[in-house]
């Protein structure tokens, strides 16, 4: 499944450059305002910070949500503490797009991050070009070689890294790129089995400054407690805050454990 969301993303991206060059998006990305410091916003700290996602439909799920208005919905994320906002831009199976991430920039000053699988060069330009400020770089879906050459690319271009892990073999790559923010994902991509309890026992394996993001598997406050006492600095959130119907007071319900 992960090789097969890949392998779509990039023949959408093939496909946009055909449409628009990749000089035209390099141009794009160099004439937007700088990208914000997602590592210092997401900086450990006294309270669990959220990264709540724009999230329409999954491969997991299915339909999750009619989201008409991502914008609308990034500002009720906002209003409810959010400290940044993931938008799931892979069109296939998620029904999204950058188009997505280019309103939901406009309306909110936290953090955006990318969230899609990005494999090369042009995916990173395109999201700048869309005012990204984080882009999700998943360790099973690309060589080492690869994830370091894009690793530097994110950085090069002002931009922050979310390095996504599944294992303790994936956590050590993160680590030897020196990856600010690190994820572990619940939720194995190619099998969609979630395993609420991974975030602990890789946690140790992540050095203490890096940001240690627990992403998915959060229905409730419960589950946003159980990964801030096993160590986690943020919570990545998906279909909770969109199928829940009041964004704002399901984030404040998060926010408060
Ligand atoms: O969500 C899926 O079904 C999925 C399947 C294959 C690759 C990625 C997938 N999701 C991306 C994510 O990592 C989640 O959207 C994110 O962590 C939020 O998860 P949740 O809160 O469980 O919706």
């Amino acid at each position: 499944m992960l090789a097969e969301l890949v392998a779509g993303a990039l023949e959408d991206a093939t496909e946009r450059r055909s449409v628009r060059s990749l000089a035209a998006v390099e141009a794009a990305a160099e004439a937007k305002a700088p990208a914000l410091d997602a590592l210092a916003l997401l900086a450990p700290a006294d309270r669990v910070k959220i990264i709540a996602e724009v999230k329409r439909a999954s491969p997991s799920r299915g339909d999750l949500a009619d989201i008409a208005d991502p914008a609308e919905l990034a500002g009720l994320y906002a209003a409810g503490g959010a400290s940044a906002i993931s938008v799931l831009t892979e069109g296939r199976r998620f029904k999204g797009s950058l188009a997505d991430l280019e309103a939901v920039r406009a309306r909110v000053e936290v953090p955006v991050l990318r969230k899609d699988f990005i494999a090369e060069e042009y995916q990173v330009l395109e999201a700048r070009a869309a005012g990204a400020d984080l882009v999700l770089l998943i360790v099973a879906a690309l060589d080492q070689p690869t994830l370091v050459r894009l690793h530097e690319f994110v950085l090069s271009l002002g931009m922050t890294p979310l390095v996504e892990t599944h294992d303790a073999v994936e956590v050590s790559r993160a680590v030897d790129l020196g990856a600010g923010l690190i994820g572990v994902n619940a939720r194995d991509l190619s099998t969609f089995e979630l395993d609420s309890d991974l975030f602990g026992r890789l946690a140790e394996r992540i050095p203490t400054g890096t940001v240690k993001i627990a992403e998915s598997a959060v229905l409730n406050a419960a589950d946003v407690a159980h990964y801030r006492a096993a160590g986690a600095d943020v919570v990545l959130v998906g279909e909770a805050l969109v199928t829940n119907g009041d964004p704002v007071a399901t984030l404040k319900e998060f926010l408060s454990v």
